[in-house]
C-alpha cells in the first residue's frame, strides 16, 4: 500500500456548465496518472494539465454512465493515445475495462479499489483509494455534500441508493474525505462522518427518505438526450 502523503498527486478540477468535478489522481514516482469523470468541454484543458505537470495518462475512469454532460473520455482517448476508458460493467457501456465490485484499478503504487453503488444509476460505483495516510472516496453522484443523486430516471431507485450509502460509504472510517461529481452550491468535499451527521436525506429513515426521492420534484437535466447515448459510448471518439 502506498503513502499518499509523499507522493500522490492530487487535483479537483471544475466543468461550470454542468457543474462537474474531474479529478486528477498520479504517482509523483512513476507518473501514472488517472481522471475521474472528465466532461469533453474540458477534455483539452485536463490533458493539457496532465502533458504540464509531466504525467502518464493510464486510465480515465468514469464513476457511472452520467445524464447531464457528456463524458471526455472519448476526447481523451484521441488527445492522448494508449490511455483506457473504465467504468463498471453493470452500466452496460462500452469501454475498454469494465469493473465490477471488489477489482482495482492501479496507477503506479497506488490503487482505486470498486465498491458497486447502484440507485442513481444501476451501474454507479465508488471508487476507494486504498492508502496507508490518506483515505479519500470518489462518489460519483451516489452521495453529493449534503445531498445524493437523484434517483427518478435510468433505472433510478431510491431504497437502492439508501442500502448503497449505508451499507458501502457509511461503512468507511469517518475520517475518509469523500469527493463527489457535482457540486451546485460551490461544495467541493465532506467527509463520512459529516455526512453520516448532517446530510438531509440520508440521516432519515429508509421510508422519509424514499418519500423523499421521490418528491424532488427536479427538472430532467438540459442535455439527457444527447449525453445518455454519447456515454454509453463512452463519449464522442472522435
Ligand atoms: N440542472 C442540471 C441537472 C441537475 C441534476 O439533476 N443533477 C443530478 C446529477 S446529474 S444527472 C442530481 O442527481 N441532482 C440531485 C439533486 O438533488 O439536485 C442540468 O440541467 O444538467
Amino acid at each position: 500500500m502506498a503513502t499518499a502523503g509523499t507522493s500522490l498527486v492530487f487535483r479537483q478540477l471544475f466543468e461550470k456548465e454542468s457543474s462537474t468535478y474531474t479529478y486528477l489522481l498520479a504517482d509523483k514516482d512513476t507518473k501514472e496518472a488517472v481522471l475521474i469523470d472528465p466532461v469533453v468541454d474540458t477534455a483539452e484543458r485536463d490533458a493539457k494539465l496532465v502533458s504540464e505537470l509531466g504525467l502518464k495518462l493510464v486510465y480515465v475512469i468514469n464513476t457511472h454512465c452520467h445524464a447531464d454532460h457528456i463524458t471526455g473520455t472519448g476526447k481523451l482517448k484521441t488527445l492522448v493515445p494508449g490511455c483506457k476508458s473504465v467504468i463498471s460493467k453493470a452500466s452496460s457501456a462500452k469501454a475498454d475495462i469494465l469493473l465490477e465490485e471488489g477489482q482495482k484499478v492501479t496507477f503506479g503504487k497506488f490503487s482505486l479499489e470498486v465498491r458497486t453503488t447502484p440507485g442513481h444509476t444501476n451501474g454507479c460505483v465508488t471508487y476507494v483509494l486504498l492508502d496507508e495516510s490518506i483515505r479519500m472516496a470518489f462518489t460519483g453522484d451516489t452521495l453529493l455534500v449534503r445531498g445524493c443523486g437523484r434517483t427518478d430516471f435510468q433505472e433510478g431507485n431510491p431504497a437502492t441508493l439508501y442500502d448503497s450509502v449505508w451499507g458501502k460509504i457509511f461503512t468507511l472510517p469517518d475520517d475518509t474525505l469523500l469527493f463527489p461529481a457535482h457540486d451546485y452550491k460551490g461544495q467541493t468535499m465532506t467527509t463520512v462522518g459529516e455526512e453520516k451527521r448532517h446530510n438531509p436525506r440520508l440521516t432519515q429513515t429508509k421510508e422519509k427518505f424514499v418519500e423523499i426521492m421521490n418528491n424532488l420534484g427536479l427538472a430532467y437535466p438540459k442535455q439527457i438526450d444527447r449525453a445518455v447515448p454519447a456515454n454509453m459510448m463512452c463519449g464522442l471518439q472522435d
